[in-house]
């Protein structure tokens, strides 16, 4: 039975659903023994003190705390989610290969020992007998809206791209908000199962605090994964379609290679996260030239970064020095973000957000692109393009198209 129709037999709230790209491991937790939302603006300071007081109560070194953090934390955030919102789940099933492992947190902080072990039996004792999750149906679209629209992307397109305004802020990564109106129900399990299928080099994760709404993604860039005080993270910027053949493929991976709006797009984001972690780190090496990462109907840019954290340095200090890095902000990230915040014209909430866990001696996120926010009659869709000297409106509107391609084959005939 796979890990993610496990969960969605599960009767409980939160439901979380984690797979790393490339690691083996893979996560469903429900219920939460904790749970911390943050719905006014909190910065990495305050997560970190709020952090620490947490580790202080337990020297287990297998808690972990799930969650994610806003694209934004100083603007309106979708209910529930917040600006940023992280579980100590009830219990957790960690799959690793063939072996799994059944994780049952208690708090202690508060309640009485024996309360609190009664109220982990009771989490046990409900746990449903998993069934298979059912063959994704195609939906009946019955309206679709973007916002931007084509339009409104143009006019942002060209104030970017605007010589006196790109000389100050190089980068502006726009996106756009694609509302698809449906009368039937979606089980975004069943939908993250399927994107899992079509990209397995990707992370997918799902978080759904009760029945009416769920975030799930399916994206594949890493905002870092830390092991110790060794650091991975990466450049993925820059993107072009697959060929219909191997010939054509190779030929488009190529110009994708050659081509200078798409280098200049991921050279911006590889040397502001290298700047952004030296002074965190005793090394930091980034490849020089990019690779080619290939997804289902897009491929990318790719340079991977490694670095060697100094000691006492937090996860938090991480977030704050890469998130939102210039493959989701911009460039400078405040001149970048004001213009995304004041012209974009609607809540990116937790799209372009960091989720992932915390964990004492490794912890890892994910950016939170290529996501959907599932709700009763509605799935809501988002993609961005990094606008840089050289884009062009319609080229970059037809990227975010491509991006949702994978998706949109899905849920819709093609
Ligand atoms: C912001 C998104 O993609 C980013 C990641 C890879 C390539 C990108 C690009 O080529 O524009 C974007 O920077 C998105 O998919 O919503
Ligand atoms: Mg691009």
């Amino acid at each position: 039975m796979p890990t993610i129709a496990w969960l969605a037999s599960q009767p409980c709230y939160p439901r979380i659903y984690w797979r790393g790209r490339d690691t083996q491991e893979e996560v469903a937790a429900i219920g939460s023994c904790k749970d911390f939302i943050f719905e006014d603006a909190v910065d990495d300071n305050q997560l970190s003190l709020a952090y620490q007081q947490q580790r202080a109560l337990s020297t287990n070194q297998d808690i972990r705390y799930y969650g994610g953090v806003a694209f934004d934390r100083d603007t309106d955030c979708w209910p529930e989610y917040g600006k940023a919102h992280f579980v100590l789940p009830r219990l957790e099933l960690r799959r690793s290969g063939h072996d799994y492992k059944l994780v049952i947190n208690l708090n202690i902080e508060n309640e009485e020992i024996e309360q609190e072990r009664q109220n982990a039996l009771q989490a046990l004792q409900q746990l449903a007998s998993p069934s298979p999750l059912s063959p994704p149906n195609k939906i009946h679209l019955l309206s679709r809206s973007d916002r931007p629209d084509h339009r409104r992307w143009t006019e942002l397109v060209n104030q970017v791209t605007h010589e006196k305004f790109i000389k100050q802020t190089p980068k502006v990564v726009l996106s756009r908000l694609t509302q698809l109106e449906i009368n039937e129900k979606v089980d975004p399990w069943m939908l993250l199962a399927s994107w899992q299928g079509r990209n397995q080099n990707s992370f997918q994760f799902g978080f759904q605090f009760s029945p009416d709404s769920a975030f799930i993604s399916c994206t594949p860039e890493r905002l870092y994964r830390r092991r110790q005080r060794e650091l991975f993270t990466e450049a993925l910027a820059g993107t072009t379609t697959r060929g219909l053949n191997e010939e054509e493929d190779a030929m488009l991976a190529q110009q994708l290679l050659d081509d200078s709006k798409n280098s200049h797009e991921n050279q911006l984001v590889r040397k502001h996260i290298v700047d952004a972690l030296t002074p965190l780190s005793n090394y930091v090496g980034a490849d020089e030239s990019p690779k080619v990462f290939k997804l289902s109907h897009i491929q990318h840019l790719h340079r991977a970064i490694r670095a060697e954290l100094k000691g006492g340095v937090n996860d938090f200090q991480i977030l704050q020095a890469l998130h939102p890095t210039p493959a989701v902000g911009g460039l400078p990230k405040e001149s970048a973000i004001n213009f995304i915040r004041q012209r974009e014209g609607y809540t990116r909430g937790w799209y372009a957000g960091a989720c992932g866990y915390f964990n004492k001696h490794e912890s890892e996120f994910a950016v939170a692109i290529r996501s959907a926010l599932i709700e009763p009659g509605r799935i809501n869709l988002f993609a961005g393009a990094g606008i840089v000297s050289g884009s062009e409106a319609d080229a970059e509107w037809h990227e975010l198209e491509n991006k949702l391609a994978t998706i949109l084959s899905i849920l819709t005939e093609v």
